[in-house]
């Protein structure tokens, strides 16, 4: 089996709502999303011969993905009050609303399936909240 890794960063703030502990307070990360696709075989002939697919493409498509989420404050929906929301929007801040709680875990599972949805034959992906702590979500 063939696998071809590509990752990709992003800052941003979130907090973790309930969460019993400074966690709960908004903060920021520099997330590094990695993702490995896998593939029995190569590609046979022309420009793309001897590879799974063009690092260049997969960075790209990594890149466009953890781009979407970068300098904004990532909120789970309904964890903040809409007026509170509704201000940060309106003074043109980036909000965005995700339906898991902003966890390495989830973030994990979230670019698996991004990827999956783009067609690759994804393998894993790690997610580095800090140097130190990532989280997987592998098949
Ligand atoms: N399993 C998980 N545990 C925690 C997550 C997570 O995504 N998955 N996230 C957090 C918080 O987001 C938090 O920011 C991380 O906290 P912490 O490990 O304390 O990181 P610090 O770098 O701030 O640690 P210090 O040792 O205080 O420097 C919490 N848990
Ligand atoms: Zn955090």
């Amino acid at each position: 089996m063939y696998l071809l890794k590509a990752e990709h960063s992003f800052d941003s703030a979130h907090f973790l709502a309930g969460y019993d502990g400074k966690c709960s307070n908004i903060h920021g990360h520099r997330w590094t999303v990695e993702v490995e696709i896998q593939s029995e075989n190569l590609v046979a002939d022309g420009k793309l011969k001897g590879m799974i697919v063009d690092f260049s493409e997969l960075k790209e498509d990594v890149k466009e993905l953890v781009n979407d989420l970068d300098h904004a404050l990532i909120i789970q929906k309904d964890t903040m009050r809409k007026e509170t929301l509704n201000c940060l929007v309106e003074d043109g801040f980036k909000m965005i609303e995700v339906d898991f709680r902003p966890t390495a875990e989830n973030f994990s599972f979230h670019f698996f399936s991004e990827m999956e949805k783009k067609g690759y034959d994804v393998k894993r992906t790690r997610v580095y909240e800090t140097p130190n702590n990532s989280a997987v979500y592998e098949k």
